[in-house]
């Protein structure tokens, strides 16, 4: 159970002339348990304020939190090992590997980790059932439907028991109605295991599930869109 945290967190690509300010003092602080989303237009810096939280991208100022560790502090190794044991990513175009079935995918990040064989399959079994695909685990990702393509890319998220799971547009490829399941699923498992959980999206219906939402405007943080 972990909150993260930044403070005035600050993205600026590039430099002098053709710099660009992706984020400008963002201070956020998300839960354990809750599904915050960050709602912005097109640019407004969402996926790298993910990025930042996740520790893909070293922010210019500003540091990032996960529980006790700034994580803009640590060194490649030791943010690498956080990343690896406590973060976990969805992306809007899944990721999934077509050549393995959505059990073999949910395995791949597990084998980064110092887990046994049977513990592997235990967790593979037990993440792909929590998404409701266990029918569908032999199956690859051009045989599932897109709503259940972002299921397994879920259930891979979780199979490393996140402390914090970060998603970015996981809705952007999904028809309104598989992109209200997939958030309500997330919301769901964010509730059930204690996960903090970040969303991205300009999509007001999947922000309407929320527990929290903000609004990034030009790389600023504006007052919630509701409350
Ligand atoms: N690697 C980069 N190098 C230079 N500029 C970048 C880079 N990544 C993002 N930007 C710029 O930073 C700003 C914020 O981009 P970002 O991708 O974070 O926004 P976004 O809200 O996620 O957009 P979208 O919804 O289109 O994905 C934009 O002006 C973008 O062009």
């Amino acid at each position: 159970m972990s909150t993260i945290r930044t403070e005035g967190l600050t993205c600026t690509y590039g430099s002098g002339a053709a710099a660009v300010h992706a984020l400008r003092g963002v201070d956020l602080q998300a839960a354990p348990g809750e599904l915050l989303v960050v709602r912005g237009r097109s640019g407004s810096g969402k996926s790298t304020l993910l990025h930042a939280l996740g520790g893909l991208v070293r922010p210019t100022s500003g540091t990032v939190h996960l529980d006790g560790t700034d994580l803009t502090a640590l060194g490649e190794a030791e943010l690498l090992r956080v990343r690896r044991e406590q973060i976990a990513y969805v992306f809007q175009t899944f990721g999934l590997l077509p050549v393995l079935s959505a059990a073999e995918n949910v395995e791949v990040p597990l084998r980064l980790l110092e887990l046994d064989p049977a513990q592997r399959e235990a967790r593979v079994a037990a993440a792909i059932d929590a998404v409701g695909l266990t029918r569908h685990a032999a199956q690859r990702p051009d045989e599932l439907s897109g709503g259940q393509q972002q299921r397994v890319a879920i259930a891979r998220a979780l199979a490393t028991r996140p402390q914090v799971l970060l998603a970015d547009e996981p809705t952007g490829q999904l028809d309104s109605q598989n992109a209200l399941s997939v958030v309500g699923l997330l919301l769901e498992l964010a509730h059930e295991h204690g996960v903090t959980t970040v969303v991205t999206t300009h999509d007001p219906a999947v922000a309407d599930r929320a527990d929290r939402v903000v609004e990034l405007r030009s790389g600023v943080l504006a007052a919630a869109a509701r409350a």
